[in-house]
């Protein structure tokens, strides 16, 4: 049994009164440590399974465990990083950091020390002192990262948190997000719709199908350097994802017939 555990899960939303299928049969076993991406196309459930393994939906059958236990509610240990920032704007870089901190009663005089490392990690040490106004997108979900680090949690959900930014900032943010977890051992399970995004960050890409959402394959990524996008490997393992992707955006109808 993996560290998290998804068993069996099945999830149902009433739609015009009726129940309508978005998770069928998931079955997954994450590694600690492992970095998890859930690609696949739009509707196929890669944010509704990441919301339940950290908690905020609960699934209809089957279950998902996190150590052995059931998931039954967000916890602190875990922190989930979302595509809107989430900053608040009358706090500055460091008191937004700090946010997490708090909320784990970290004592006071300890927080310094831990701001410091995190806002120094994600290059942002220059603009400790000012407000997510004067940010721009990337510099802000730079910070958010670095709350999500800062409470040193087990695991790190996040639901495609560079969505928002544009190409450049994004293949940077990518390279830091996959150097930083792996350097902090962090479990992480990401859910974006980018191929080369899921190439560059994950050790196993889990590739959903929509339409009941289901997986479709898992693909280990082992690429010894992840930053080079135009490498053969990596074009290799791009293009088998890229393949298994278009299986599962086609129309699977005829197997339910
Ligand atoms: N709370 C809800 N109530 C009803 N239906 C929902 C709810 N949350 C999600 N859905 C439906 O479940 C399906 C899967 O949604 P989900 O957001 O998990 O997919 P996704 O793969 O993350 O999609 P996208 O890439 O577009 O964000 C969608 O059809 C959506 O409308």
């Amino acid at each position: 049994m993996g560290y998290i555990s998804v068993r069996n899960a099945h999830k149902e939303f009433m739609k015009d009164g009726e129940p309508l299928t978005i998770l069928e049969n998931i079955n997954l076993d994450i590694e600690r440590g492992e970095f998890i991406c859930l690609l696949g196309p739009s509707g196929s459930g890669k944010s509704t399974l990441l919301n339940a393994m950290a908690g905020f939906e609960l699934v209809t059958s089957g279950s998902i465990t996190i150590d052995g236990a059931e998931v039954k509610a967000p916890q602190l240990r875990y922190v989930t990083v979302f595509q809107n920032y989430g900053l608040l704007p009358w706090r500055t870089v460091e008191s937004n950091i700090e946010l997490g901190l708090e909320s784990k009663n970290v004592p006071k005089e300890e927080r310094p020390a831990i701001i410091d490392k995190y806002v120094k990690m994600v290059g942002l040490d220059h603009a400790r002192n000012r407000y997510p106004a004067e940010l721009s997108g990337g510099m802000q979900q730079r910070v958010s990262i670095a709350r999500a680090l800062a409470v040193d949690p087990d695991i790190i959900f996040m639901d495609e948190p560079l969505g928002a930014l544009d190409a450049l900032t994004r293949i940077n943010l990518q390279d830091e997000i996959s150097r930083i977890c792996r350097e902090e051992g962090k479990t992480v399970v990401f859910v974006t719709h980018d191929i080369e995004e899921a190439v560059v960050l994950a050790d196993r890409v889990v590739v959903l199908a929509a339409n009941p959402g289901r997986v479709q394959t898992i693909i280990p990524v082992n690429l010894i350097d992840r930053t080079d996008r135009t490498s053969a490997s990596f074009v290799n393992i791009r293009n088998h994802i890229f393949e298994q992707f278009q299986l599962a955006k086609e129309d699977k109808i005829e197997f339910y017939i």
